[in-house]
């Protein structure tokens, strides 16, 4: 099964990088997600939004360091996304199939099955991994937006710097989705893990660097019904590596006796 991108999606050059939808676009469309199999307390938490130990400090450092290098250098780079300037996408790296996606299989998706089962937290897929990067003088806020993901976890890697917090509203599609925002402050090391469609932003950077990996997470027995970006039906064509996470069923080959 290779992997696709939904059409719509696919307006410019660079397949994937149309990842972003601002907030409003679609029309309301309210779902309700009761995960089952946890503590009743878990499940209570309005917004959903978990934050987990995920990188040690000392890997963060060195994570920072590699990006860095890269960065420094002439290799080709694209964009994390079409809303981020700055940053770097894992994959250029040569770090997804060596940690993002045993982190994945191994470590997130656990939980994810758990905490989001309505949400294809079981049946996570594929990934688009990358670092944003924020400084003076580059990018320094992000605007509220809701991600080309069904999930996503957003890992803090430092390095030192003041404001950059993230906001969250409720999922976009519901009218009121951006009344009484939580603010979640950065922990070097740990992740916020959150629904895709859930409204988020980052408030401006005060001073510093601040460097995060975000790592949107995709189940394409979820969104190959429902694209997530336009609500309806994707329209698929094919891509390269992950594509943006749709798959579609080949034909059976079905092996005949020949008879005649
Ligand atoms: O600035 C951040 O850490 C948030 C990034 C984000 O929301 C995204 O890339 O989808
Ligand atoms: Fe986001």
């Amino acid at each position: 099964m290779s992997k696709r991108t939904c059409k719509v999606l696919r307006a410019g050059p660079g397949a994937g990088m149309l990842s972003y939808r601002t907030y409003p676009k679609h029309p309301a469309q309210p779902r309700v997600c009761q995960p089952q199999g946890l503590p009743a307390a878990v499940r209570r938490g309005a917004k959903r939004i978990y934050r987990l130990p995920v990188l040690t400090a000392p890997f963060c450092q060195a994570l920072l360091q590699e990006l860095e290098h890269f960065e420094q250098s002439d290799m080709p780079k694209g964009r994390p996304n079409t809303m981020n300037n700055y940053g770097v996408l894992l994959h250029e790296l040569g770090l997804d199939e060596q940690l993002v996606t045993p982190l994945r299989e191994r470590f997130l998706q656990p939980l994810t099955a758990l905490l989001y089962p309505d949400c294809g937290g079981g049946w996570l897929d594929s990934h688009r991994a990358f670092v944003v990067k924020y400084a003076p003088g580059q990018d320094r806020e992000l605007g509220c937006h809701y991600d080309n993901a069904e999930l996503t976890l957003n890992v803090a890697l430092g390095k030192a710097f003041t404001g950059g917090a993230l906001y969250f509203g409720g999922l976009f599609q519901a009218p009121s989705a951006l009344a009484r925002p939580l603010e979640v402050e950065h922990v070097v090391g740990q992740g916020i893990l959150h629904r895709g469609g859930q409204l988020h932003g980052a408030r401006p950077l005060g001073t510093g660097e601040r460097w995060n990996l975000v790592i949107w997470l995709r189940a394409s027995a979820v969104r190959n019904r429902l694209c997530p970006m336009c609500c309806r039906k994707p329209d698929l064509v094919d891509d390269e590596g992950f594509g943006d996470g749709f798959t579609r069923e080949e034909p059976p080959v079905v092996d005949v006796c020949a008879l005649t």
